[in-house]
């Protein structure tokens, strides 16, 4: 779970925007005393009279840790300080100095019920000696809850990769912004709960975590075009393109078009349905007025009559939205094919499918960010943390979505969703994140053990909630 909507900020914008603040008349020592301060109101109500300890690295985490641990002894509290090696300098020393409580070793630290970890934060620059992971591993398994004061201490910031941050933790307090740690899911399976406490950094970014979109109420004068026209190109396995084509229907298209072979089994009624068997037929048609957003690639097959349609297809100038077979196709040639397009596109690949086109190495937001600026689409590159990137730099993440969304034909319904959004008039990476918002609601609102056509029965009441 993390808060919907909040920036996010890697350790050098964190950095960058702590300047700022600097730069405004806020001084070290004042946002030390609010990121403490911050911590400790949570730290109270979590520690309900029992005994704390709190873990205090050399650095500005160890500095929060000792104004976290001067408030909850203020607020009645038995508190320890553990320290890993005392401050030198800077707010963090001044804080230090003005611990009147008891202080022991790291090393000889009794467990207690209550553990606050603030040996170290966003300044972690390797991994953790063996010693001192240990010790704060055992220190988490026998406390009864653990909050993390920013990060789990042994977290790398941009990545989330482990460092020697234990399991366990309950809770972590993110300070001034959400770091990628809190929201990929190798960092976020070891935060627990992520809270944001606004310390007042001013931050300014393009990134942030998805959060419900505000969708607009059909007016009076809307009809079917003006809702928008969403032709669904099927092919070697139609149950996919019909998925995606009623996904599309529930997810607010005013119209939608299922264009290929004649499909078999049952669709519903208000599904029009269009018979095209030649690449340069499917091109005029799409290329027809009415239509405002293209999906290909749900069940498209991968022969030569596939291909035929996925060049026509991008040969046309309208807003698409490229999925599974698709992007198999696509292949390695992605980031040409789709930079030489003008009309947006917006595609969906999974961790396998992202990896067979773009590769790549850093993080998943590095890693999304650069494939995007070399395709020029929007990517949305699926898991159980959704990074989507658009080419101007702009990012969401999605974390904490059911699990049980791993099941065959999720990922047609999302990309129907995602056309009727396209279809709708919605852009860039604000449609990306509607869709996969509305995708992950339908889910929970679906529970345990659904299969993807029960997705679609539940976009209705999800996308109720965001009007
Ligand atoms: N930015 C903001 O807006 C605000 C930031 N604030 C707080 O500051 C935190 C960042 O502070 P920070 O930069 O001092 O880094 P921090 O995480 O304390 O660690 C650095 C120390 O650890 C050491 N060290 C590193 N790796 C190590 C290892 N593996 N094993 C052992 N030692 C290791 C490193 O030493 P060195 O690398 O030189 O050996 C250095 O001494 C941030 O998370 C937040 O809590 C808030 O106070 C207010 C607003
Ligand atoms: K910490």
């Amino acid at each position: 779970m993390i808060p919907p909507g909040a920036p996010i900020l890697t350790a050098d914008a964190m950095r960058a925007a702590e300047e700022a603040a600097f730069a405004r008349g806020i001084s070290q020592d004042e946002l030390m005393e609010r990121a403490g301060a911050a911590v400790a109101r949570e730290a109270v109500r979590f520690a309900m009279g029992r005994p704390v300890l709190v873990l205090a690295g050399p650095g500005n985490n160890g500095g929060d840790a000792y104004v976290v641990a001067r408030h909850l002894r203020q607020a009645g509290l038995d508190v320890l300080v553990a320290a890993s090696g005392a401050p030198r300098h800077g707010a963090a020393e001044r804080m230090h100095a003005r611990w009147e409580g008891p202080t022991t070793s790291l090393y000889g630290a009794p467990v207690r019920s209550v553990l606050i970890d603030g040996l170290f934060g966003t300044g972690v620059t390797r991994p953790l000696e063996r010693s001192i992971a240990a010790v704060f591993a055992e220190l988490v398994r026998g406390a009864d809850f653990t909050l993390a004061i920013d990060l789990p201490s042994g977290m790398d910031t941009d990545s989330g990769a482990e460092l020697g941050a234990p399991r366990g933790i309950d809770a972590t307090i993110a300070l001034g912004a959400l770091k990628p740690a809190h929201v990929l899911d190798d960092g976020l399976s070891r935060c627990g709960h992520v809270l944001l406490a606004d310390i007042g950094i001013p931050v300014e970014t393009g990134w942030y975590s998805v959060c419900r979109p505000a969708l607009e109420m059909p007016g009076p004068q809307s009809h079917k075009y003006s809702r928008g026209l969403v032709a669904i190109v099927e092919g070697a396995m139609p149950g996919a393109g019909r998925l995606a084509a009623r996904a599309a229907m529930a997810g607010g298209a005013g119209y939608v078009m299922l264009v290929g072979q004649t499909p078999v089994g049952p669709a519903p009624d208000a599904l029009v349905c269009r018979a095209i068997d030649d690449a340069d037929d499917l091109a005029d048609f799409l290329a027809g007025d009415r239509i405002d957003a293209v999906v290909l690639g749900p069940g498209l097959g991968r022969d030569r009559r596939a291909e035929s349609f996925l060049r026509a297809s991008l040969a046309v100038d309208k807003p698409m939205v490229l999925d599974g077979d698709a992007l198999s196709l696509l292949g390695t040639g992605a980031a040409a094919s789709l930079a030489a397009r003008e009309a947006p596109v917006w595609i969906t690949p999974h961790a396998g499918e992202f990896d067979r086109m773009f590769g790549g190495a850093g993080s998943k937001i590095d890693r999304t960010l650069e494939a995007a600026a070399a395709s020029g689409a929007t990517v949305v590159h699926k898991g159980g943390d959704t990074v989507i990137a658009g080419p101007d730099g702009s990012v969401r993440v999605l974390t904490g979505a059911s699990p049980w969304l791993s099941t065959a034909g999720t990922g047609d319904v999302l990309a129907g969703i995602l056309g009727a959004q396209v279809g709708q008039g919605s852009s860039g990476v604000d449609a990306a994140a509607a869709a996969v918002w509305l995708h992950g609601r339908a889910a929970q609102l679906a529970g345990p053990a659904f299969f993807a056509d029960q997705l679609v029965a539940e976009l209705p009441e999800a996308i109720g909630e965001c009007l």
